[in-house]
C-alpha cells in the first residue's frame, strides 16, 4: 500500500533521510518514533509531495506520489499536529468547506453522522471551532478522512499536546479506521500509543530507520529499553 524505496531527502550536505527502504501493508498502522530531527515528517512530508525527494521514491498503490501526485493525493488524508481549520467556522462548516473542496458535498444530516461517528460531542457540532479543545479539533480531521474515504491517513504527531482520554480516543477512531482497511503512517513521540495502537513500530536516528518490527512482538518495557539504547548511542 505504502512503499519507499531507497527514498533519500538531502538538504545540500545534510541528509535529512537516508535511503529509506520502508512497506506498509493495507489495515496497518505504522508508528514511527524517533527524536526531534530523526526524518519522520520529511517521510511523511516526501509522500504528501510537499517536498521532493533527492533520490528514491515513494509510492502509494504503486504510484509514484511525484508523479501521480493527484491520484494519489485523492487517497489520503493528512492530519498534522495542528490541524487547520477556520476558527469562526462551527465544526460542521469546517467540514462541508473542507469535502467541498476535495469535491465531495453531503447533507446537513450526513455531516453530523460523521462528526459524531468521529467522536464529536453532538453540542459542538454546531459551535465555532475557536470553542474547540485541540482533541475535538483532530476529531473534525477524522471527520474529514472518513467524509474523503480516504484509504491512507498520514498523521504528524497528532496526539501531541492531547490528555490521556483525548490520546485514547483518538486511538480509538485509529483502529476503528483500520478494521475498515485504511492504512497508516504515524509520527509520534508516545511510546505508549505507538505499542497500543501501533501494528507496526519503526525507530529513526539521524534519517535512518534503525528499528523495525511488529509491535506484538515487543513488550512496552521492550520497546522503551530499545529506543533509549539508540538515542544515547
Ligand atoms: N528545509 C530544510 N532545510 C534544511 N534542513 C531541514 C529542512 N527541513 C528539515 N530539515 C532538517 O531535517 C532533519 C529532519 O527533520 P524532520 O522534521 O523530518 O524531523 P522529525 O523526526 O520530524 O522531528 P520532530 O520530532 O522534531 O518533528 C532535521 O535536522 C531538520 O532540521
Amino acid at each position: 500500500m505504502l512503499k519507499t524505496n531507497g527514498l533519500t531527502k538531502k538538504y545540500g550536505a545534510f541528509t535529512a533521510l537516508n535511503a529509506l527502504d520502508l512497506e506498509i501493508g493495507e489495515g496497518d498502522i505504522f508508528c514511527l518514533l524517533g527524536a526531534n530531527g530523526a526524518g519522520k515528517s520529511t517521510t511523511i512530508n516526501l509522500f504528501l509531495n510537499f517536498i521532493e525527494p533527492t533520490s528514491g521514491n515513494a509510492t502509494i498503490n504503486n504510484l509514484d506520489v511525484n508523479e501521480h501526485a493527484l491520484e494519489t493525493k485523492q487517497v489520503l488524508s493528512y492530519i498534522p499536529e495542528n490541524l487547520m481549520l477556520y476558527p469562526s467556522l462551527t465544526g460542521l462548516e469546517n467540514l462541508d468547506f473542507f469535502c467541498g473542496l476535495g469535491g465531495k458535498s453531503y447533507s446537513k444530516a450526513e455531516l453530523e453522522t460523521l462528526l459524531q461517528q468521529s467522536g464529536l460531542q453532538t453540542d459542538f457540532i454546531d459551535k465555532r471551532v475557536q470553542n474547540y479543545s485541540k482533541g475535538m479539533r483532530q476529531k473534525v480531521g477524522i471527520a474529514l478522512a472518513r467524509a474523503r474515504e480516504a484509504k491512507v491517513l498520514l498523521l504528524d504527531e497528532p496526539t501531541s499536546g492531547l490528555d490521556p482520554k483525548a490520546s485514547n480516543e483518538f486511538s480509538e477512531l485509529l483502529l476503528e479506521m483500520k478494521d475498515k482497511g485504511v492504512t497508516t503512517l504515524m509520527a509520534t513521540h508516545d511510546l505508549f500509543r505507538a505499542k497500543d495502537t501501533g501494528t507496526h513500530i519503526g525507530i529513526m536516528k539521524e534519517g535512518v530507520l534503525v528499528e523495525k518490527f511488529e509491535s506484538k512482538d515487543v513488550s512496552f518495557q521492550d520497546l522503551e529499553r530499545l529506543y533509549l539504547k539508540h538515542m544515547h548511542n
